[in-house]
């Protein structure tokens, strides 16, 4: 699907809550399911990923009822997930894939994870290597590095184990897989990297400690049933910030947004960069919120690298649109992950950006921006990915000109509203 996008006096005026965070949302089913009891989630993320974990879950036997502002998970433990008669469909969704294998590693049945074109190409032996020494049975194509993956769980070993990539995603597999084993699970990350699932294992009533980079956690624990506030996601507000920064005569405020230490990274960079932003003492729940507003200034380029990386992996695209209108040369380095993500991040940012006279170059793990530059209209595509598609929308801010986005529906993904509230804080003159 097309979308022509020509904003001609585009000034972002006014407050927005942007959808919960998909992360979280994720999480709260999986924690809601292998729990005993009844969790009700409030501020869930309706976004296509975390539907497909949901249907994941039912297709597993776990009753899920959905209303328009909550969720009820009925949770039934470990133990009560069944055998899926049905194929286990991620659609696009990584998070799902590598989580739910991690957690049908431990049960004592068959199953089949398929998802889409894009989660075919993305490597999964990260995490069916370390599932595989802890007892699963798992084959999948090249030897279960992609989807289709069958999986067989067993009795579980527990795992002490290095990650060779700072993925949240591969260390919550192995820890939903060590909260299965029978012993201490140790988990050692490169950098740290977000830290949902540990947060929600205490939720719910469990342990799981950390000391430097290791983390460590029992397993045969049992897990209670929550009520959950999903704060807003930090990974959709980025485009709101961003959009806010760059956009003349802008100020905008983001209510209730999660600001997770292991995931504010787009935040410091702001701050780096010399964006006019304020943030309102945050709340502390399971999850730190606040509100953030930002107005539009004068930005300066800076070098973005080492371990802030994982802190905003996801915001990455949108960042590389901030630096075309900083001053002077920003570098984005360690940042390979982008390559294995729903597209090559590299290239599709790159790609695109350039269409639309962007001064950017790819490197091996990153990419270089010179800035400022006034952007023209053009052609573009999403490449079936919900940020690029997001992040191009943006970019349509800073032109006259019309910009045309093929694939704008990749952005329900995460954010299936994002044109209209976009498009909510433009002045109606
Ligand atoms: O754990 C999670 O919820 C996520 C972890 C990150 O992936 P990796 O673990 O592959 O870095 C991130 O890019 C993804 O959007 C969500
Ligand atoms: C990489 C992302 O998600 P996932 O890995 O869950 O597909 C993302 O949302 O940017």
């Amino acid at each position: 699907m097309k979308q022509n996008l020509l904003y001609k006096k585009p000034a972002l005026k006014g407050a927005i809550r942007v959808p919960g965070d998909k992360s979280i949302s994720h999480r709260s089913i999986m924690f809601g399911a292998i729990a005993e009891g009844k969790t009700v989630v409030k501020g869930f993320l309706k976004g296509d990923d975390c539907l497909s974990t949901i249907d994941c879950f039912k297709k597993m036997g776990v009753r899920i009822e959905e209303t328009n502002d909550q969720i009820i998970v009925h949770g039934v433990g470990f133990d009560g997930l069944k055998e899926p008669v049905e194929l286990l469909d991620v659609g696009n969704s990584g998070t799902t894939t590598r989580l739910l294998l991690g957690i049908l590693a431990g049960r004592p049945f068959h199953s089949v994870i398929i998802g889409d074109e894009s989660i075919a190409t993305r490597p999964m032996k990260r995490v069916t290597g370390p599932l595989r020494e802890m007892g699963a049975a798992i084959d999948g194509r090249e030897d279960g590095q992609f989807t289709p993956i069958s999986i067989r769980g067993g009795n579980l070993s527990p795992l002490n184990y290095e990650l060779p990539v700072a993925s949240a995603q591969l260390k919550s597999a192995i820890l939903f897989a060590g909260l299965q084993a029978d012993g201490v699970t140790e988990i050692t990350e490169p950098e740290k990297t977000r830290d949902h699932t540990e947060r929600m294992i205490r939720q719910f009533g469990g342990t799981v400690t950390r000391s430097e980079n290791k983390i460590s956690l029992h397993g045969g624990q049992a897990l209670k049933a929550q009520h959950i506030e999903v704060p807003g996601d930090i990974s959709s507000a980025a485009f709101f910030l961003v959009a806010g920064a760059v956009t003349p005569g802008s100020e905008i405020k983001l209510q209730h947004v999660g600001v997770n230490p292991t995931r504010d990274g787009i935040i410091e960079v702001l701050e780096q960069m010399g964006a006019d932003l304020h943030i309102n003492e945050a709340a502390l729940d399971a999850e730190p919120v606040a509100d953030i507003t930002i107005k539009n200034s004068k930005l300066k380029s800076i070098e973005i690298g080492g371990e802030i990386i994982p802190k905003l992996i996801d915001e990455i695209p949108v960042i590389a649109l901030l630096a075309t209108q900083a001053q002077g040369t920003t570098v984005i380095r360690d940042a390979e992950e982008l390559k294995v993500k729903e597209t090559n991040r590299i290239d599709a940012v790159v790609g695109e950006l350039k269409k639309l006279g962007a001064d950017i170059e790819a490197t091996d793990d990153g990419m270089i921006i010179h800035g400022p530059v006034r952007l023209n209209g053009g052609k573009v595509s999403s490449r079936g990915d919900h940020r690029i598609g997001m992040m191009l929308s943006v970019a349509a801010l800073l032109t006259n000109e019309e910009v045309e986005i093929e694939g704008i529906e990749a952005v329900s993904v995460s954010y299936p509203d994002f044109l209209a509230d976009l498009e909510s804080l433009m002045s109606k003159e």
